[in-house]
C-alpha cells in the first residue's frame, strides 16, 4: 500500500489541506509534526504562543482521530529527523506546504531537499493558496488572489490511515519545549473555535467593524489572528464564509465583510513580499534606514516595554501586550500607535520593536509583524509619498481610539480619577511617570530625518538599487539579548527553499513590477489638505490620527 509522510507546519488543520487530502487518497498517511529547537529557540519566539500552538496541534490530533488517524510528534532537526522517518516507515515520500514566514525555515527546507536527494528519497511540495514562486506586479497580484479564494475548498479526506507501527513521542509539556507559561490568558486553538469566532463576528459584530475597529474597548474584531497565524482556519475558508454570510441587506454590514477581506488579502501580501525578499525579516526595505540615524537606549527601551513613558495609552498598549499577548486587546490601530512612538519619536531601530512584539503576541506572524513595523516607522512606502504617518499619542489618540478613556484606565489604572478628556496629557499623578519626551520636538525631528533620507530615492522609477540585499549572515536579529539557537546560520547562507528574487538580475520591467508592491495603494492624502465633510457623520469615517 502506497505511504506518504504529510508534515505540518503552519497548517494545522485538517480542511482545506491540499497535501492532507491527496496522501489520503493515495494510502496510508503519517501525518508529522517536528519540534524544532531553531525555531523553539529563536529570539522571537514567545512562551505565550508555543502554548497557543501546543493547543492547536492537540486539536488537530483529535480531527485526526475523528479520520481514524493521529498525529505522530517528533523533535529534533528536521533535515535528519524526516529522511530518517521515510526510511524506517519505508514512506514513498513527504508531502508538505511551502513556508516562507522565516529564513531559517527556508535555509532548513532546502538542505532538506539535499538530504534528501542524497538518499533518493523524494519531496513533494505544494503552495499554500495565494502563494506564487511568479514576480506578478500588485494589481495582478490583488486579482489573481480573489480567484485563489474563489476556487472551491479542499475537502477533508473521509479517513486518514496511519500505519499502527509507526509511533512518535509523548506530548511534550511547555517546560521540555524550553519555555514557561507568562500567564497570558489562552483562546482555544482548533478550527471549529475559529469558525465559532467568524460566526459571532457575522451575527453580532459586523455591523460595527468598519467604524469600530480603532477602538480597543470595543473588541470589535473577529479574533482569528491566532489561527489564521497557525493555518488552523484557512484565510480561504473565511473568505468563503464571509461571501456566504447573509448581509441582511444591510450596507454597514457589507462594508465591514469587504474590509475584513481586504485585511485577509493584506495579511497575505506580507508573506508574499518576504517570499520575494526573505532579508525583509532582518532588514528596512530600504539600505538606507539601516545605515543611518537610529538611536538605542536601554533605559527608554525598557521604560517603552513596561509601559512607563508617560503616555498613557502608549502604556496600556505595553501594559496590555504584556499581560494578555495582544489577543483581540490590541487591535490595529493601538499596535500602530504603540509602535510609531518607539521608532518614529523615540528614534529607536524599528527591529528592537518588532522583537519585543513577536516575543509576546500570541499571534505573532514575523511577515505581518516585521512588514507593520517598518511601515508604521516611515521606511516602507515613501517612493512617491512625501508626507509621513507619525500618531500623535496625545489627547487626539484618546479621542479617536478610547474616548471615554475605559481602555487606558483598565492597564493603568494610576490613572482611574483622570477624565478622559485629560487622559492625553494627564496631570502630575503620584506614581505615574512624567512625559519621557515632548511629542512635538521629537516628531519634528523624525520628520527632517526621514526626508533626507528619502531624498535620494523620492519619485524614482526603479527602486531595486535602493533595496537592502540579503545578508551573507542570517544571524536572528536578538540573538546577543536572549540567545538562539544558531548552528543553522553559523555558515554563509548558500541556498533559499522557495528562492527568493535575485534583485541584481530583474528585467526591467520586473523592476516596474517589484515596486509596484512599495508604493501606496490608496490614495490617502496628506493632513493639511485633508477636507473633512461636515455632513457626514462621525462613525462613517475611519479613523485618522495623524
Ligand atoms: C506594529 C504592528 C504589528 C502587527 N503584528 C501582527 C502580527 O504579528 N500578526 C498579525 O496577525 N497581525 C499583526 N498586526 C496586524 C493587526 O493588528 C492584527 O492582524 C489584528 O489586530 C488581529 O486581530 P483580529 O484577527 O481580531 O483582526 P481582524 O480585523 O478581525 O482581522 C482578521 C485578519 O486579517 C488580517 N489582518 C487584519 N489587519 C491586518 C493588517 N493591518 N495587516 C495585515 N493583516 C491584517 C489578520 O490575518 C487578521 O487575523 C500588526 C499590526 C501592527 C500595526
Amino acid at each position: 500500500m502506497n505511504r506518504t509522510v504529510v508534515w505540518f507546519r503552519r497548517d494545522l488543520r485538517i480542511y482545506d489541506h491540499e497535501p492532507l487530502w491527496r496522501a489520503a487518497r493515495r494510502g496510508e498517511v503519517i501525518p508529522v509534526f517536528v519540534f524544532d529547537r531553531a525555531l523553539l529557540h529563536h529570539p522571537e519566539t514567545g512562551a505565550a504562543r508555543v502554548e497557543f500552538m501546543v493547543n492547536c496541534l492537540q486539536n488537530l490530533d483529535a480531527d485526526l482521530q475523528r479520520l481514524g488517524g493521529r498525529l505522530v510528534l517528533l523533535s529534533g532537526d528536521p533535515v535528519e529527523v524526516l529522511p530518517r522517518l521515510v526510511v524506517e516507515t519505508q514512506a514513498d515520500g513527504i508531502y508538505s506546504y511551502t513556508d516562507c514566514e522565516r529564513i531559517y525555515g527556508r535555509v532548513r527546507d532546502a538542505r532538506l531537499n539535499q538530504a534528501l536527494a542524497a538518499r533518493q528519497l523524494k519531496i513533494r511540495w505544494f503552495e499554500p493558496t495565494a502563494s506564487t514562486g511568479e514576480l506578478m506586479a500588485y494589481p495582478r497580484y490583488r486579482q489573481w488572489w480573489y480567484q485563489e479564494m474563489a476556487r472551491p475548498l479542499v475537502p477533508a479526506p473521509a479517513r486518514v490511515e496511519v500505519p499502527p507501527d509507526v509511533h512518535g513521542e509523548p506530548w511534550p509539556t511547555l517546560a521540555k519545549l524550553g519555555h514557561q507559561a507568562d500567564g497570558k490568558p489562552q483562546p482555544v486553538g482548533s478550527t471549529a473555535a475559529a469558525r465559532r469566532l467568524l460566526r459571532q463576528f457575522c451575527a453580532e459584530k459586523a455591523d460595527r467593524y468598519y467604524w469600530q475597529l480603532s477602538y480597543p474597548s470595543a473588541e470589535v474584531t473577529t479574533g482569528l489572528s491566532p489561527h489564521i497565524k497557525f493555518g488552523v482556519i484557512s484565510v480561504r475558508e473565511c473568505v468563503q464564509t464571509i461571501r456566504r454570510a447573509d448581509d441582511r441587506g444591510d450596507r454597514r454590514i457589507q462594508r465591514s465583510y469587504h474590509q475584513l477581506i481586504s485585511r485577509l488579502r493584506w495579511g497575505n501580501g506580507f508573506t508574499q513580499r518576504f517570499r520575494y525578499l526573505p532579508q525583509l525579516e532582518l532588514r528596512s526595505l530600504y539600505r538606507i534606514f539601516d545605515d543611518d540615524g537610529w538611536v538605542f537606549d536601554e533605559a527608554l527601551y525598557q521604560a517603552w516595554q513596561t509601559g512607563h513613558t508617560g503616555f498613557p495609552i502608549v502604556d496600556a498598549a505595553a501594559r496590555c501586550l504584556q499581560a494578555t499577548g495582544g489577543y483581540l486587546a490590541l487591535n490595529f490601530r493601538t499596535r500602530a500607535i504603540y509602535s510609531s512612538f518607539l521608532s518614529n519619536l523615540l528614534g529607536m531601530d524599528w527591529r528592537y520593536g518588532a522583537l519585543h512584539f513577536m516575543r509576546h503576541l500570541i499571534d505573532g506572524d514575523c511577515p505581518i509583524d516585521h512588514y507593520q513595523w517598518a511601515m508604521q516607522s516611515g521606511v516602507t512606502h515613501c517612493v512617491d509619498k512625501t508626507w509621513t504617518r507619525i500618531y500623535n499619542p496625545q489627547q487626539v489618540a484618546v479621542d479617536r481610539c478610547d474616548p471615554e478613556g475605559s481602555f487606558i484606565k483598565r492597564w493603568v489604572p494610576e490613572l482611574a480619577h483622570v477624565p478622559p478628556a485629560q487622559l492625553g496629557q494627564p496631570p502630575p499623578t503620584q506614581g505615574y511617570p512624567a512625559p519621557i519626551l515632548d511629542y512635538r520636538e521629537m516628531r519634528s525631528l523624525r520628520v527632517q530625518q526621514l526626508e533626507q533620507q528619502r531624498h535620494q530615492f523620492l519619485n524614482t522609477d526603479n527602486v531595486v538599487p535602493h533595496l537592502g540585499r540579503m545578508p551573507k549572515m542570517v544571524t536572528p536579529f536578538g540573538t546577543e539579548r536572549y540567545g538562539s539557537e544558531t548552528a543553522w546560520c553559523a555558515e554563509e547562507v548558500s541556498q533559499l527553499f522557495p528562492i527568493a528574487l535575485d534583485l541584481d538580475s530583474l528585467e526591467p520591467q520586473q523592476c516596474l513590477d517589484l515596486r509596484t508592491w512599495f508604493v501606496a495603494h490608496v490614495d490617502i492624502m496628506p493632513p493639511k489638505n485633508r477636507q473633512r465633510t461636515q455632513t457626514t457623520p462621525s462613525d462613517t469615517e475611519q479613523l485618522s490620527l495623524l
